[in-house]
């Protein structure tokens, strides 16, 4: 893209649809009198009170606990220097849009317009009560240093120049794990800051704080070199005076180990680099253009390990990772203040996260293969949702063992909990689901492990103790695919179209004969059927090989669903099996059913989709709530469409008493408990939280669940199979890496129920 149409994307993007970034969104009910009686006057005055008699309850009543203020006078925004406190805006609700996303921490953005220090610092500590902590953003050095000394020693809740130590602890992390792979050590390494300024200096002393030599560290500001007999210099800059008689950064470049770039875009040419020492490290992180462009830094030095402050780039160091999760851990402890030791534990978290195996989910989030330690991933992706479980929880507990906190944290597992809630509930479910796999994990085969993202699937399968894979097809091609993804593993490959035969082909070919030979099957035809993927694996789940089956990534559910019916076939008593799909919505898990197969069920076969979704939804764990979908409530008309819904209610509360069901019911009614318990309180369902729909007929269920998924992007996990002999799921075609991780997890817990099952 040109830089012409990028601006131009850039504009658009701020503009529309609706000017800014973000926008105040009510969190109490507000739509009835009664409501608003509670939301204002007259209710509102009974927090009131009670704030007035002790402040801590504004953390009760209100939302100060969550909500911090994103501050700038707009003196140094980014690199573009001091363009003003209306220019720094989008900056400033940018940051806003950040801290939500990762942390689900709310903001204002407030810019202020002025340059004087006692005017900011005064109008910061007149707004202070508003928020549970104040987040200063692009104020220039030296002022900035005074306003946040002020600022941090006269209030009482956190406050934190995020230029100087979000800056500092992010890039700490990245130069340790940098330098850990340079094989070198920070007390002898040479470094080179280029920047004076708010976060050169903090980050500079963070460094010294993690072993880096006063001696080694050489400092320049837009006149050069910072050098000890260098006059008027500032406190700060007087701190981290150099006693090499050099001036340029030019002579500061050679033989330097490392070069931290705070400074302006373009001031470091290929020369300089060539100066450098073996494997140097550079962090040109100038916003929005950095010190050297990436791309012209690595081809100028091959052997670099090079970072800048864009997302465009492997390697973004920026503060990004840092403010949203030490807020996080900050507020939730109610800290007074940010302390050293809570950075310093940011920083090491944030360096032991980037060497751990990455999330698949961060791996496609960022268009990779496989993000593994190395060069070109020192610190973790922006996007890695276990960040907020890694740094909040270190920064809380720092700030608890070094006294600031003045709210305790005393169940760290329940702490995790709330976090992982706060980032959706969608991990929950899904969480679970996999907790209950690796509880004992099966043997999976995978029909199609020659693709890429099913192998992948399968890696992570194994990896995180959820199952153990058996791989079926080409072997050449699933060897290349498991080098190229370091799936290093002793995992049993087999390929039964190849013309040395499987060990069991010739058992299953005479037992698939046995089976199906009054249906005009020989055992010629037997011995062909078993080079077919799906009925070589459909046989091995069926003989109890394995204990799972996952298909369907590159063919259409048609072409799956045959051959397991023909070898895997029905469990007792089923007449037609059915699918459900787990919607993982805002409100939490739904079902709905029968999102697959069945075009137009009968009352009794809607009756049996009930029973086989309810008994799903406990091999997830939940207690089933069930309402049959229909346009009419309870009786309301008398079509045959509404008839059928009924009678199949019918049937359930005769043969099923103790199932949660009922219905007929409209979509509306079935998702408002208080709604059917006001209208309907003879309904088994009144006051409870309806967590699976099942609708008349196909059209219905499946146009439902697409629709979710398209217009609300609600994730979904199926369609899961219902009424199998024995655990079989058929992907969606070309599912994601998670979606069939997700599948291997619910074919696992499957396969553990089906082990100790009775009947429906
Ligand atoms: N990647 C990230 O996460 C972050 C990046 N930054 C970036 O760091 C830069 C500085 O930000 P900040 O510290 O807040 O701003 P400040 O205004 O506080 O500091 C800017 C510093 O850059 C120095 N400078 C200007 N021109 C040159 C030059 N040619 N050579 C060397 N130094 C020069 C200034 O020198 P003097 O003192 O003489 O004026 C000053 O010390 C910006 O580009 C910003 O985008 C900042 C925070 C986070
Ligand atoms: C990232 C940031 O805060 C800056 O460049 O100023
Ligand atoms: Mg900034």
């Amino acid at each position: 893209m040109s830089k012409q149409s990028k601006r131009r994307e850039a504009l658009l993007y701020h503009a529309k649809p609706k000017p800014g970034k973000i926008q105040v969104v009510p969190t109490k009910s507000y739509s009835t009198q009664r409501d608003l009686s509670l939301a204002y006057s007259p209710g509102v005055a009974e927090p009131c009170l009670e704030i007035e008699k002790d402040l801590k309850n504004a953390y009760k009543y209100t939302n100060k606990g969550n909500l911090v203020a994103v501050i700038s006078n707009g003196t140094a925004v980014l690199g573009l220097g001091n363009i003003g406190p209306e220019a720094s805006k989008p900056v400033m609700e940018g940051k806003g849009l950040l801290f939500k996303i990762f942390a689900d921490i709310d903001v204002f953005d407030i810019e202020i317009g002025t340059e004087d220090i006692e005017e900011f610092i005064a109008t910061v500590k007149n707004i202070a009560p508003t928020f549970g902590g104040i987040n200063l953003e692009d104020i220039k050095a030296p002022e900035a240093f005074e306003i946040e000394r002020r600022l941090k020693e006269e209030l009482n809740i956190p406050v934190m120049h995020d230029d100087q130590h979000g800056t500092a602890i992010i890039s700490a992390a990245a130069l340790l794990n940098a330098l850990e792979l340079a094989d070198k050590k920070i007390e002898d390494a040479v470094i080179v800051i280029s920047g004076a300024g708010a976060a050169a200096v903090s980050c500079t002393r963070l460094y010294k704080s993690c072993g880096a030599k006063a001696e080694n560290i050489v400092m320049l500001d837009s006149k050069g070199v910072i050098r000890e007999d260098r006059e008027n210099l500032s406190d700060e800059k007087a701190e981290f005076a150099s006693h090499r008689k050099i001036d340029t950064l030019e002579e500061a470049m050679k033989d330097a180990d490392v070069f931290v770039g705070l400074s302006v875009k373009d001031i470091v040419t290929p020369e300089m680099l060539l100066s450098m020492k073996a494997n140097p490290i550079v962090f040109a992180m100038a916003n929005p253009d950095p010190e050297i462009e990436y791309d012209l830094a690595v081809k100028t030095r091959k052997d670099i390990i090079m970072a800048t402050g864009r997302s465009d780039h492997p390697n973004q160091v920026n503060n990004v990772l840092g403010f949203p999760f030490i807020f996080r851990g900050a507020l939730d402890v109610r800290a007074t203040k940010i302390n050293e030791a809570m950075k310093m534990a940011a920083v090491k978290a944030l360096a032991n996260l980037a060497k751990e195996p990455v999330p698949e989910q961060v791996n496609i989030a960022y268009g990779e293969t496989k993000l593994t330690f190395g060069r070109e991933y020192i610190i973790p992706k922006p996007f890695d949702p276990r960040l907020i479980t890694a740094v909040p929880p270190a920064v809380a507990k720092a700030a608890m063992e070094s006294g600031v906190a003045t709210h305790e944290i005393t169940d760290w597992q329940k702490y995790q909990d709330e976090l992982y809630e706060r980032m959706g509930s969608d991990n929950k479910t899904i969480r679970l689901l996999i907790n209950r796999a690796k509880l004992k994990p099966k043997r999976i085969v995978y029909t199609e492990a020659d693709h890429l993202d099913v192998l992948k699937a399968a890696q992570i399968v194994y990896e995180e103790g959820i199952g153990i894979p058996v791989l079926l097809g080409r072997k050449d091609v699933i060897k290349d695919y498991m080098e190229q993804l370091e799936f290093d593993a002793d995992i049993e490959i087999i390929d039964p179209k190849s013309d040395v035969k499987p060990e069991k082909f010739d058992e299953y070919a005479e037992k698939f004969w046995m089976k199906r030979k009054r249906t005009g099957v020989t055992l010629y035809d037997a011995r062909k059927l078993m080079t077919e993927r799906n009925y070589f694996a459909g046989m091995m789940v069926s003989e109890g090989d394995v204990d799972a089956m996952i298909s369907g990534f590159s063919r259409s559910y048609p072409l799956v669903v045959k051959p397991v019916f023909e070898t895997i076939g029905k469990f007792d008593g089923v007449n037609k099996v059915a699918t459900t799909n787990l919607m993982i919505t805002k409100r939490g898990p739904i079902f709905i059913s029968d999102t697959s197969l069945n075009i137009d069920p009968t009352a009794k076969e809607l009756a049996q989709i009930a029973r086989m979704t309810n008994y799903t939804i406990k091999m997830f764990g939940m207690e089933p709530v069930i309402a049959m979908i229909s346009y009419a409530n309870f009786g309301s008309s008398k079509d045959p469409h509404a008839t059928k819904v009924r009678e199949a209610v019918d049937i359930i509360h005769k043969t099923n008493p103790d199932m949660i069901l009922d219905g007929e019911l409209q979509t509306d009614f079935a998702l408002n408990a208080e709604l059917i318990k006001k209208k309907f309180p003879f309904s088994k369902l009144a006051g409870k939280k309806v967590n699976a729909l099942i609708f008349p007929n196909l059209d219905s269920a499946n146009s439902n669940y697409k629709l979710l998924k398209e217009l609300n992007g609600v994730e979904s996990i199926g369609p899961i199979m219902l009424g199998m002999r024995k655990p079989v799921h058929i992907l969606q075609m070309k599912a994601s890496v998670d979606e069939i991780v997700n599948m291997s997890a619910v074919a696992v817990v499957d396969a553990q129920q089906k082990e100790k099952r009775g009947k429906l």
